[in-house]
C-alpha cells in the first residue's frame, strides 16, 4: 500500500469524525455509518489523492444542497484556472483501486451536474497540488493534494463508501446502469472495461445485463485480459500487449506503477489522468481508441486500442525515409485526426513520429495524449511542453501562450521527419536547435526531392506566425493531401468530424463553425505558399483568437499577471531513444541541458531562465490573452 495513500486514508477518517455534523445530508451520515462498520476496509482515498470524481449512485441530496455545494465548488475552484480542462467540465477519470471492490461506490465522471471544472491538472508550474473537484450527486467539492481538505471534501470521501451499491473497477465514467453507453444525463459516454472494438462481446455489441450481478460480470470480463509481451517503454511506464483469453482480441495495456510517495509518482498520475480524461472523450479512426482503465494497489493500467505496426519513428528507423505517396497518405490521416481533435479545442502538443502509430493496413493513429490539453476559453497555454525538434517557435519562446496551431507546426516537422528519417534541425544540438526555432527566421531544410505540393504544404505548416498557419481542416484541402476526385465528400466529412455536434442535427452550427467549415473549402495555390495566407475576413475561431492574442492587453488582464514565469512548466519530451543525446554520438537530437530528468524528468523550468539568451534577443511582446 502506498505510504501516501495510507496517510491520506487515515487523515480522511479523521476528517470525517470532525465533520460529524456536516450539513451534507443523510446520505453522508449513512456513509459514515457504513465507514465505521467497514473500517477494516482497505479502500484508499484515491479520489482525494488524484482528484477522482465520485458520484454516489443513490445518494439523495436535495437540489438546494446541490446548488449550494456547486456554488462552493465554483467559488473554490470551479474555475480551476490555468491549464485545466475546466471549460469542458470534464473530470478525472482515474479509476478507484481494484482492491476497493468491497467499496460500495459508483464512480462517474465529473461535469454531469455543474461542470465545475477539472479535478486536477498538470498545471503550468508543475506543482503537485492537485485541485480536486469532487462531484457528489451534482455537488462539486474541491480538495487539494496536500490534504487540506475542505469540509465539503471530507464528507463525500467518507460518505460515499457506504452509500451506493455497486463497485466498479471500470473507468469512472462508466455507468453500469446504462446499456447505451451514455451517462444517465445523456451527456457523457462511459467507457467500459477493455473490449476491443468489433468484438462480439464488446460493450457496444452486447448490452450489459442490468442485474445486480453486473459488476461482478464486468470484473470477470476484466480478468479475461492477460498481460503479454512488452510493446514499449514510455516516460511513465511500460506498454504491454493485452490478450483477451475469452475472445482472442488484443489491446495495449499501458501500465504505470503508482507505489511511491514521491513527487514523480503524483506527477505521473496527474499526467496519466490527463491523458485518460482526454482519451475517454475521443473517438476517431485516426486516434488510438481508449477502452478503459483499472487501478490496482500498485499500478494503473490503461487499456488502449492495439496498433501493431509501431510508430512512424520506428518504421523510419527500420525502413528509412518514406516515399512521397506514403507521406501524403499518412499526412492526410494525421490531419484528419488533428481536425477532429482541434474541433474539440484540444491540442495534442507532441505531434511527432514517435507518437504516431501505424496499423498493418497503413491506418494512422495519433497516440499518447499525455501532453494534450484542452484549451480553456479564456487562456491560451503558457506551459512549455513538447519535443524540442518539433516545437513551434511560440512554444519555444513561450511568450504569449500558444494554441492549436502548434500542432500544425509539429506536423510540418513530422513530414520532414518522414521524408528524411530525421527531425528537422537535427544538425543542431538541443539548445542550438531551440535557438534556431525560436529566435531565428531560418526554416528547416526542405528536401529537394519532394514535390512542389509537398514543399508548399510544409512551408504553410512552418510559418512562424501561428495565425498564418492554416488549420488542420483547411490543410485537408491542400493539393498535397487532397484526393482530387473526392474532395467534396472529404471536406464535408472532415467538417462533420471536426464539429460532430454541429452537424449531427442536434443543434445548429454557430456562425463561427460555419465560417470555419467554409474555410475548409478555400482553395490553395499550388505554387506559392506565401500567397496562401488566409483572408483575414475568413478567420476561423483559432485565427480569430490569434488575432486577439496579437493585441496587447493591459498587465492587469494578462494571464501572465497571475501565472508568471514561476508558473510555466517545462516538460520537454526527450527525443526518441534512438536519437542519441549530445555527447553520445555525432547525432544530437537531444541535449542533457534540456532533457534533464527523465523518466523522473518532471522538471519545472522557466524557459526564460533556462534559455535566457533567447529572451534578450526576442522582441518583447505584451502578454496577451488567447480566446478560442
Ligand atoms: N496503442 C498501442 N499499440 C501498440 N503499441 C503501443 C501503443 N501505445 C504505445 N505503444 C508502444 O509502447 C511504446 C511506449 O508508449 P508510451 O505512450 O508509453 O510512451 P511514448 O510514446 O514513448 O512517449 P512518452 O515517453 O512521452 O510517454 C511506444 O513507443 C509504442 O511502441
Amino acid at each position: 500500500m502506498p505510504a501516501w495513500w495510507r496517510k491520506r486514508s487515515s487523515r480522511s477518517k479523521d476528517s470525517v469524525s470532525e465533520n460529524g455534523n456536516s450539513p451534507r445530508n443523510s446520505a453522508i451520515e449513512n456513509g459514515k455509518k457504513t465507514w465505521k462498520e467497514n473500517k477494516d476496509n482497505k479502500a484508499k482515498s484515491f479520489d482525494e489523492v488524484s482528484g477522482i470524481v465520485l458520484r454516489p449512485k443513490q445518494s439523495k441530496i436535495s437540489p438546494r444542497n446541490s446548488r449550494d455545494y456547486a456554488a462552493i465548488g465554483r467559488e473554490e475552484g470551479g474555475s480551476s484556472g490555468f491549464g485545466s480542462a475546466s471549460s469542458l467540465g470534464t473530470g478525472h477519470p482515474l479509476p478507484r483501486p481494484r482492491e476497493s471492490s468491497t467499496d460500495h461506490v459508483q464512480i462517474h465522471g465529473i461535469g454531469v451536474g455543474y461542470g465545475s471544472g477539472s479535478v486536477s491538472s498538470v498545471d503550468s508550474s508543475g506543482s503537485t497540488d492537485d485541485h480536486a473537484h469532487v462531484v457528489f450527486d451534482q455537488v462539486a467539492f474541491r480538495g487539494n493534494g496536500d490534504n487540506r481538505l475542505s469540509p465539503q471534501m471530507r464528507s463525500p470521501g467518507r460518505g460515499l463508501r457506504g452509500i451506493s451499491t455497486t463497485t466498479s473497477t471500470l473507468h469512472p465514467r462508466f455507468s453500469l446502469d446504462s446499456p447505451t453507453g451514455k451517462m444517465e444525463d445523456g451527456k457523457s459516454e462511459f467507457h467500459r472495461l477493455p473490449l476491443p472494438p468489433g468484438s462480439p462481446t464488446s460493450p457496444s455489441a452486447l448490452p450489459m445485463p442490468r442485474s445486480p450481478g453486473r459488476a461482478e460480470s464486468l470484473c470477470i470480463i476484466s480478468s479475461k485480459w492477460r498481460k503479454g509481451r512488452l510493446l514499449g517503454r514510455g516516460t511513465f511506464g511500460h506498454v504491454y500487449l493485452g490478450f483477451n483469453c475469452e475472445n482472442g482480441q488484443m489491446c495495449a495495456i499501458k501500465e504505470v506503477r503508482v507505489v511511491s510517495d514521491d513527487q514523480s509518482s503524483k506527477e505521473c498520475l496527474k499526467q496519466l489522468n490527463q491523458e485518460i480524461t482526454l482519451l475517454s472523450q475521443l473517438s476517431h479512426v485516426n486516434i488510438v481508441q481508449y477502452y478503459g482503465s483499472d487501478l490496482s494497489e500498485e499500478t494503473l493500467s490503461v487499456y488502449l486500442e492495439y496498433v501493431s505496426g509501431g510508430s512512424i519513428h520506428k518504421l523510419l528507423q527500420e525502413y528509412g525515409p518514406f516515399g512521397e505517396p506514403v507521406i501524403q497518405n499518412y499526412t492526410r490521416q494525421i490531419l484528419s485526426g488533428l481536425a477532429y481533435l482541434h474541433g474539440r479545442n484540444t491540442v495534442h502538443r507532441d505531434i511527432k513520429g514517435a507518437k504516431i502509430l501505424v496499423d498493418p493496413n497503413g491506418e494512422i493513429k495519433l497516440a499518447d495524449f499525455g501532453m494534450a490539453k484542452h484549451i480553456t476559453s479564456c487562456y491560451s497555454m503558457l506551459s512549455f511542453k513538447g519535443s524540442p525538434y518539433w516545437m513551434a517557435p511560440e512554444v519555444v519562446m513561450n511568450t504569449n501562450g500558444y494554441s492549436l496551431a502548434v500542432d500544425i507546426w509539429s506536423l510540418g516537422c513530422t513530414i520532414l521527419e518522414m521524408a528524411t528519417s530525421k527531425p528537422p534541425w537535427s544538425q543542431y544540438e538541443g539548445v542550438a536547435a531551440i535557438f534556431k526555432i525560436g529566435n531565428s527566421k531560418d526554416m528547416p531544410e526542405i528536401p529537394d526531392h519532394l514535390s512542389n505540393d509537398a514543399k508548399s504544404f510544409i512551408r504553410l505548416c512552418l510559418q512562424r506566425e501561428p495565425s498564418a498557419r492554416p488549420t488542420a481542416s483547411q490543410l485537408l484541402g491542400h493539393p498535397f493531401v487532397r484526393n482530387q476526385t473526392t474532395i467534396k465528400a472529404t471536406s464535408a466529412n472532415i467538417t462533420r468530424e471536426a464539429f460532430p455536434r454541429a452537424f449531427d442535427g442536434s443543434r445548429t452550427p454557430t456562425a463561427l463553425e460555419m465560417q470555419s467549415s467554409r474555410l475548409n473549402n478555400f482553395s490553395f495555390d499550388r505554387d506559392d505558399a506565401s500567397r496562401l495566407s488566409v483572408p483575414r475576413t475568413l478567420l476561423s475561431p483559432r485565427e480569430s483568437a490569434s488575432t486577439i492574442a496579437s493585441l496587447p492587453v493591459s498587465p492587469s488582464s494578462s494571464p501572465l499577471r497571475h501565472y508568471g514565469p514561476a508558473h510555466k512548466s517545462c516538460f520537454i519530451s526527450p527525443p526518441p531513444s534512438s536519437y542519441p543525446f549530445v555527447g553520445q554520438s555525432s547525432s544530437n537530437y537531444g541535449d542533457h541541458l534540456i532533457f534533464p530528468l527523465r523518466p523522473t524528468m518532471r522538471n519545472t523550468l522557466d524557459p526564460g531562465l533556462e534559455i535566457p539568451q533567447f529572451k534578450s534577443q526576442v522582441p518583447v511582446r505584451s502578454p496577451a490573452r488567447t480566446i478560442l
